[in-house]
Parts: structure tokens; C-alpha cells; sequence
């Protein structure tokens, strides 16, 4: 571990901080920028395919054949420059998106103070710490004032602890040591207080950045990655057995064997979806920029395919359904008679605590200030924590030292044993109690958030901890309206109706919860309060969770066993929240979301960020998504239809006829004009009806779907072959020029037949996807007829091939339609 020297209180400068940047690299545990351009250009470039056609290449101008070798540079250059452009364009677009959603850190620099990407932080850098940061780098505090940290993601401890610089903390150049007062680390997180610390390391030199990258090595394949990795080896083998078979039968069979070897290459390239990474990308990349007009920034591409399959969003309340601007209404004691006395001991505590700010306490500080907040010097806190849901300030006043305590009602009520009743003081006997708790749940219900609080005279001096809020003397309580959000309940019910069930999940209140729950229309259901949870084991919790709509009082640990036994029962889960109570869950569920405005911790775990607050755009990004991954889908089925049936066509072909089928360099340039035809499929349009269901990944469908219209299109060919012997008596130039025409029409046209589940011609595709199967299958015709006929090996075709290639292409595209249909049910039963 690291070790610093004393800061300069001005901080470094902005071109120290630059050296140290390019000497220490930037603070980041993996690497979030792709390859660059020219690293980028040349993994395009040495892909096992390119170099298998460079070698193809050499061999054909080596035995003089000018005309393949020039085919194989011009398809080389083309789809190496298509997909070099492409890649770098959507990591640029995918870049710009982080950017826009990075988190800062607040940074000494020249002597000011102001908010740099994390990034940038270097060793020595000065910053500043409150509550809810992401602690940016492994650091040494030079001042701390009640700073209390979560230290869970480094040591499993999930109560936060406090950090202090002691006289014997140690020399500032000694190492950083998990349990030195004043060290603070990368991937911790401010509950409260603040404190300045020097950087001392910074991305994988930092105490967690060892075990994080341990993590990212070991990031579980997702369902999206086995399947294409597991797809792409079937067809690799199949090409291989295919390419080594018809190698052997045309050597012999006597066929020229330069020509064979070339041939034998050729189809290698030809069959091979070189381009499904490269369309995978763009389409994905296409989806988030798209997202993000909607105010939805995704951090991964991988997270659009989980949203577009996300069935279950669990949420939070406050800020989701609610507007979040909550508004105090009325202070009372627990007679329920309005007192000023209550106001103050809030106002108070909400002032000198350095916690987070909740909307509540945001709230009371809006309250005009009480008299009497002047004569107090705050001495200590115990900060908030979800379990406890409580949280003091000791504070010298007028009348001595008084502990202030505020939070959930029944939580403060544990802690007292008397209430105040105008001036007088009262025994809190169980009689009392039961008629304030009958008090606080009359208010609930009628829909307002309320808080309690209480105070003690305490012994000044010593440490003041969580076991000092005991005897307490009830002031009264704190009153709040939170009205909804106008669009909650459609949302909701968009939501629903596309497939998408949300659950709330609050740490409020079980009536306050069911009241907001039935204005946006998740009520009428059971409310399973946190108390009630914590008796059921997970997969009884599991059973539960997929029934009910509503959890209240729950702690961020059971809003985590809610989220991972729906997860359990094989839903796709999303988790929405701002807090630092939520980040666990957000990190955990399958699409971890959060909002602009919310805490760093919330925002660094999530993985899909709105810019504005609601549940209306993550309806329209989860619809986003489902449009992209259904892009993704039609390329597949395109190429597989095709690769497969022309891997059988081919092995037919070779068996059967006393020629080459298609000459290699025919093979690449049919191979090359079918991948331009596939390239606009990222800017297609999208059925309404393909994104009213969450998509899953099924990758068993595909194959079926591949397993049967392979040969289905093979027959057809095969059609195409007899045709072309016994009606036209082809000679071998003619046929391949025959071939070579029908293979693009039926491979190309095919995407007109599988981008809809329903009547083709009902669908409108985007007017590249149309324009450029049109062009594709019109350069295709024309060629036999251009000057590089010759030299390509076509010639021009008796006219009565354009009907008969018509009526073979028309039934073929019958027949997809046919088995598309069986595909498209089996799929949506299965969903
Ligand atoms: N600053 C605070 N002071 C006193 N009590 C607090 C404070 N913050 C939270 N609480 C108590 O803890 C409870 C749970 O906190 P909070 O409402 O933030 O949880 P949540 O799960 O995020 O709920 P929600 O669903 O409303 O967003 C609150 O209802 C309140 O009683
Ligand atoms: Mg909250």
C-alpha cells in the first residue's frame, strides 16, 4: 500500500496533477475507454478470417489469378474499414454517455476547490468528503469532524464506522492499514460528518482495487454472452467439417486443386457471421444513444438487453412515486396539542447533523427558522442508520447539554420513558404508549410521513454512542405531506401492461406505504411489513415477493433478500433507488437503475441512470431496449437462415456437379454485398407488437428456427440447381452466374420475411433496410451484364431466368413466412 507525505494546503497544481496522471494512470479499477484507433484498426485487421483471406490472396496472385486476389483486397478493405468505423463510432457514442453520468470527486487544484471526474484523481491530490460520496481513492484525513463511513464493500462490517485523526494515528508517510483511524479507502462510502484526507493511491494500486479486479475477472457470463459464444463455436465446427468435406471430394473429383484450396477458403469466410460482434455492438450502441434522448443513460451496452428483459421492477418510494418534495406540516406533542418546543428540538437536530440530508430534514430546514436555534454549540452526533432509524446530536445550550433525537416514530418510542406534556414531564407508561402509537397510525393513514423527537440532558464530556439514547423524554412529533407523482400511477400501468410488475420496497411507514401504494394504483394487495419479513425464510420470502406489491419498513438488507428471491425464482429484476440505503440492492439486482440527483454511492453501483426522476422514462428505455435486442434478433436470423442452408447447398453442390458451384472470389463478393445488405438492420423499425413482452435471450429457438430453414433454403437452391441444368442447360459459367444471383436474392430478401412476427407486408422497414435490399439484389441482376462480367467470371443470363429466379425467390420467402410464424409462437409461449 502507498504511502503519503504532507499536503500543500493549496493542493497540487493542474500540471503537477497531469504528470502524476500519466505516471500513476488513471483512477479507475478496469479500464472503462475501448482499445484507440489504431490499436482498435489493427484487432479489425488480424482477425482469423482477414488473415485466412490475405493468405487465400497471396496464393491467388501467386498462381496468377489477378482477378481473385483483386476481389479478396477489395473485400478485405471494405468490411475491415465498415467495421473499424463502426466500432470506433459507437465506443465514442457509449463514452460521451459515461461521461455525462461519471462520478466526481471534490478536488483541491490550484488552490480551489471543485468537482473532477474520478478519474482524474492522483496521489497527493487534497479532497473533501460528506456525506453520501464515494470515497474517490485510498486516502489519509487530515481533518475529520464526525466523519462515520461504511466500510461493507472492504470488511463485510455493515455498520458504518467512525474515522478521526488521533495524535498517535501514525506518521503521515506510514502505510494505510484497514484499521488505522484515519485512513479511508477507495470503494467506501460518508454516511456523515465531513473531513479533508490526501490522496495516497489511487485505480488498482487501492485496497479494494485488488479485489475488485479479482470480481471483474471473474464477471458471471451473461445469458446474452454464453449464448453467442456458444452459438458462434456450432457454427465455426460446422463450417470446418463443411470446408475440410468439400475440400476432399474436389480434390477427388478431380477438380483443380489451387482452385479447390481456394474455394474450400473462400467458403470458410463466406459462412462464417464475421460481422455478429461488429452488428451486435451497433445495434446496442444505437439503443443507448436513442435511450438517452429519452433521459435514460446506460453505463454498459449489456444493460439494454437486461432492461429490455427485466419482468419485475422493485422500487423505491420517496422520489419515484412520490414527488420527493416533502413539506412539514404540523408539530405536535404527543397529546397531539401543537407545540413550538418540537419544531425547535427538529430544527436543531437537522441543522447539526451532517448526514446525508433526507427530503425530511430537508423539509424542516425550510420551515422558517425558530427562535431560540442560536444559543447551541453542537458536540457530538450518532449518525443515522437504517436499522436503527434513528439518529442524535449532543449540543450545548442555555439549560446544558442536551441529546436530540429524531427518526421513525416507533424507533424513538423505543427509547423513551417520558413524554413532555406542555411543561410538565410525564411517565411514558404502556397505557401512554399505546395511545400515541394508536396516535401516530390515525396520521398515517391519513397519508402523512411522520417523524418523532425526543431529548435528554446528558454528562458533558466523553464520546456519545447509539447506548446513550436511552431514558429519553418524548417532545412530540414532526408531520409531512409528500404529495405523488401526476404520472406514477400510468406509469405503472404501462408498465404492467408491457409486461413489467412493480414492487415497492420503502423503508417508510407500513400505512403510509399503502396509502401512496393505492393512489398509484399498486393497492389493494397484502403490505408485508419488515417485521414480518425477517420471519420467512428466502424461498418462502421468494413466494411472497411474486404475489405482493408492497413492502414497508424494510431495511436495506431485506430490500437485498426481497430482490435476490425474486431473482431466485428466475425473474429478470430491476432495481430503482436513490439512497444510500439502496445501493446494496441496485448493485445486486439484474439492472441496477438510479437517478441523476441521487447519492454517488446510489449512482457508482447503478447501471442505468435517469436524468430525470419518474418511472415514465424507465418505461420508455425498457422499451428501448427490447427494440434494439429485437434488431440483434433479425440479423441472427438472418444469417443463421442463410449460412446454414448455403453450408448444404454447397456440400450438395460439390457432390453432384461436374464444376465449382461459384468460383471463390463469386463466394466473396456475394459474401461482401449480403454483409452491406446487413448493415442497416440497426437503424430498422421495430413492431409495436415484438416489445409488448420483456425479450429473454433463447438461444434453443434459434437454433430450431436455423435447424429448419437451413434446409428449407437449401432445397430451394437445390430448385435453382435443376433449373439451371435441365430448363436452361447451363453451362458451368452461366451456373454460377445463376447461383450466384438467386443466393443473393433469397438471402437478402429473407429480412423482409423474419423482421416482423406477423403479414410482412404490414410491417414497414426503415427505408435503408428496404433501399439497400433493393440495391443489393439490382446490383446483383445487373453485374452479368457490367464490363467485370469477364473478368468475375459471370455472363449475361437468358431472360426467362429473371421469372423462374423470381418464382423461386417468391416460394422460398413463402415457405420462411411459414416456419417464421412457428418460430414467433414458440417463442412468445415460452416467454
Ligand atoms: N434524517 C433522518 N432523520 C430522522 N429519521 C430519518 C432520517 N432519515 C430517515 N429516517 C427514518 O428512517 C425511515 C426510512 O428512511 P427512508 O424513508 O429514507 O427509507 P427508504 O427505504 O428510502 O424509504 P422510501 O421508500 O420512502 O424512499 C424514514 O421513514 C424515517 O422514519
Ligand atoms: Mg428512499
Amino acid at each position: 500500500m502507498a504511502s503519503v507525505t504532507s499536503p500543500s494546503p493549496e493542493g497540487l497544481t493542474t500540471a503537477e496533477a497531469r504528470s502524476r496522471l500519466d505516471e500513476h494512470g488513471p483512477n479507475e479499477i478496469t479500464p472503462t475507454a475501448g482499445p484507440g484507433g489504431v490499436k482498435q484498426l489493427l484487432i479489425t485487421f488480424l482477425n482469423p478470417l482477414t488473415v485466412i483471406l490475405l493468405v487465400a490472396g497471396g496464393v491467388a496472385a501467386g498462381v496468377g489469378d489477378y482477378a481473385t486476389a483483386a476481389v479478396i483486397g477489395v473485400v478485405v478493405g471494405v468490411s475491415s474499414l465498415i467495421q473499424f468505423f463502426h466500432t470506433l463510432r459507437s465506443d465514442q457514442a457509449l463514452r460521451h454517455l459515461q461521461d455525462r453520468v461519471a462520478v466526481t470527486a471534490t478536488v483541491r487544484r490550484d488552490g480551489v476547490w471543485a468537482e473532477r471526474p474520478r478519474r482524474d484523481v492522483v496521489p497527493g491530490d487534497l479532497i473533501r468528503l460528506a456525506a453520501g460520496d464515494f470515497i474517490p481513492a485510498d486516502a489519509r484525513l487530515v481533518t475529520a469532524r464526525d466523519l462515520h463511513v461504511l466500510q461493507a464493500a472492504l470488511t463485510g462490517e455493515s455498520l458504518p464506522v467512525e474515522k478521526e485523526v488521533r495524535e498517535n494515528s501514525g506518521k503521515p508517510g506510514d502505510p494505510l492499514a484497514l484499521d488505522r483511524p484515519d485512513a479511508v479507502f477507495f470503494g467506501t462510502s460518508v454516511v456523515s460528518g465531513t473531513g479533508t484526507a490526501v490522496v495516497a493511491a489511487t485505480g488498482r494500486a487501492t485496497a479494494f482495487g485488488d479485489v475488485a479486479a479479482r470480481l471483474a475477472a471473474k464477471a458471471p457470463e451473461t445469458e446474452f454472452d454464453r449464448g453467442t459464444r456458444r452459438f458462434g463455436l456450432f457454427i465455426t465446427q460446422t463450417v470446418f467439417a463443411l470446408v475440410v468435406f468439400v475440400f476432399v471430394v474436389a480434390v477427388a473429383r478431380q477438380l483443380p486443386a489451387m482452385e479447390s484450396l481456394l474455394f474450400a477458403l473462400a467458403l470458410a469466410v463466406g459462412l462464417t457471421p464475421g460481422l455478429l460482434p461488429m452488428i451486435v455492438n451497433v445495434t446496442l450502441a444505437r439503443g443507448a444513444v436513442r435511450m438517452a434522448r429519452q433521459d435514460v443513460i446506460v453505463k454498459h451496452l449489456a444493460a439494454i438487453q437486461n432492461l429490455g428483459s427485466m419482468d419485475v421492477l422493485c422500487t423505491d418510494k420517496t422520489g419515484t412515486l412520490t414527488r420527493g418534495d416533502v413539506s412539514l406540516v404540523r408539530c405536535d406533542t404527543a397529546a397531539g396539542v401543537s407545540a413550538d418546543r418540537v419544531l425547535l428540538l427538529a430544527y436543531l437536530n437537522s441543522r447539526h447533523e451532517t448526514g446525508f440530508k433526507n427530503p425530511l430534514d430537508v423539509a424542516i430546514l425550510a420551515h422558517p427558522v425558530p427562535a431560540g436555534v442560536e444559543g447551541f454549540e453542537k458536540l457530538d452526533e450518532v449518525p443515522f442508520d437504517f436499522e436503527r432509524r434513528r439518529l442524535s446530536v449532543v449540543l450545548r445550550g442555555p439549560s446544558g447539554v442536551t441529546l436530540v433525537t429524531k427518526g421513525a416514530p416507533e424507533s424513538v418510542l423505543d427509547c423513551c420513558g417520558s413524554w413532555e406534556d406542555g411543561p410538565e414531564t410525564r411517565p411514558l407508561d404502556a397505557a401512554t404508549r399505546d395511545r400515541v402509537l394508536a396516535y401516530v397510525r390515525r396520521q398515517s393513514v391519513e397519508g402523512y410521513r411522520l417523524l418523532a423527537v425526543a431529548s435528554r440532558v446528558v454528562t458533558p464530556g466523553g464520546r456519545y454512542s447509539a447506548a446513550d439514547e436511552v431514558e429519553l423524554t418524548l417532545a412530540g412529533f414532526l408531520a409531512f405531506t409528500d404529495p405523488i407523482r401526476e404520472d406514477a400511477a400510468d406509469a405503472i400501468r404501462d408498465l404492467a401492461a408491457d409486461g413489467v410488475r412493480v414492487v415497492m420496497i420503502s423503508g417508510d411507514d407500513e400505512h403510509v406505504a399503502r396509502r401512496i401504494a393505492d393512489l398509484v394504483g399498486l393497492g389493494g394487495g397484502r403490505v408485508v411489513s419488515g417485521g414480518e419479513l425477517a420471519g420467512m425464510t428466502d424461498p418462502a420470502l421468494g413466494a411472497v415477493a411474486e404475489q405482493v406489491a408492497v413492502f414497508a419498513r424494510t431495511s436495506p438488507a431485506q430490500k437485498n433478500r426481497i430482490l435476490l428471491a425474486l431473482k431466485a425464482r428466475g425473474h429478470v429484476v430491476g432495481f430503482l433507488g436513490d439512497g444510500v440505503n439502496d445501493a446494496p440492492s441496485i448493485h445486486a439486482a439484474d439492472v441496477g437503475i438510479s437517478v441523476s440527483t441521487a447519492v454517488d454511492v446510489a449512482k457508482a453501483a447503478a447501471e442505468v441512470i435517469l436524468m430525470k426522476p419518474g418511472l415514465r422514462v424507465i418505461h420508455d428505455g425498457v422499451l428501448e431496449g427490447r427494440r434494439a435486442f429485437t434488431n440483434v434478433m433479425k440479423y441472427l436470423l438472418m444469417g443463421t437462415s442463410s449460412n446454414f442452408g448455403n453450408m448444404l447447398s454447397m456440400a450438395a453442390a460439390v457432390v453432384f456437379l461436374p464444376f465449382l458451384p461459384m468460383l471463390p472470389l463469386q463466394i466473396l463478393l456475394n459474401n461482401l454485398l449480403y454483409d452491406l445488405a446487413q448493415l442497416p438492420i440497426p437503424t430498422d423499425r421495430v413492431d409495436a407488437a415484438l416489445v409488448r413482452k420483456p425479450r429473454k435471450w433463447d438461444v434453443s429457438a434459434i437454433r430450431t428456427f436455423m435447424l429448419v430453414v437451413g434446409p428449407v433454403s437449401s432445397a430451394f437452391d437445390l430448385v435453382t440447381f435443376a433449373g439451371l441444368v435441365w430448363l436452361f442447360h447451363a453451362t458451368a459459367t452461366a451456373f454460377q452466374t445463376g447461383w450466384f444471383v438467386e443466393s443473393l436474392f433469397t438471402q437478402t430478401l429473407v429480412v423482409l420475411v423474419i423482421r416482423t412476427a406477423g403479414n410482412p407486408f404490414r410491417s414497414r422497414p426503415s427505408p435503408w433496410v428496404l433501399g439497400t435490399v433493393i440495391g443489393v439484389c439490382g446490383v446483383a441482376v445487373a453485374l452479368p451484364f457490367t464490363p467485370v462480367a469477364g473478368p468475375l467470371g459471370f455472363e449475361p443470363l437468358p431472360g426467362a431466368f429473371v421469372p423462374f429466379l423470381l418464382a423461386v425467390a417468391a416460394a422460398y420467402l413463402l415457405a420462411v413466412e411459414v416456419v417464421k410464424r412457428r418460430f414467433f409462437r414458440d417463442v412468445a409461449a415460452r416467454a
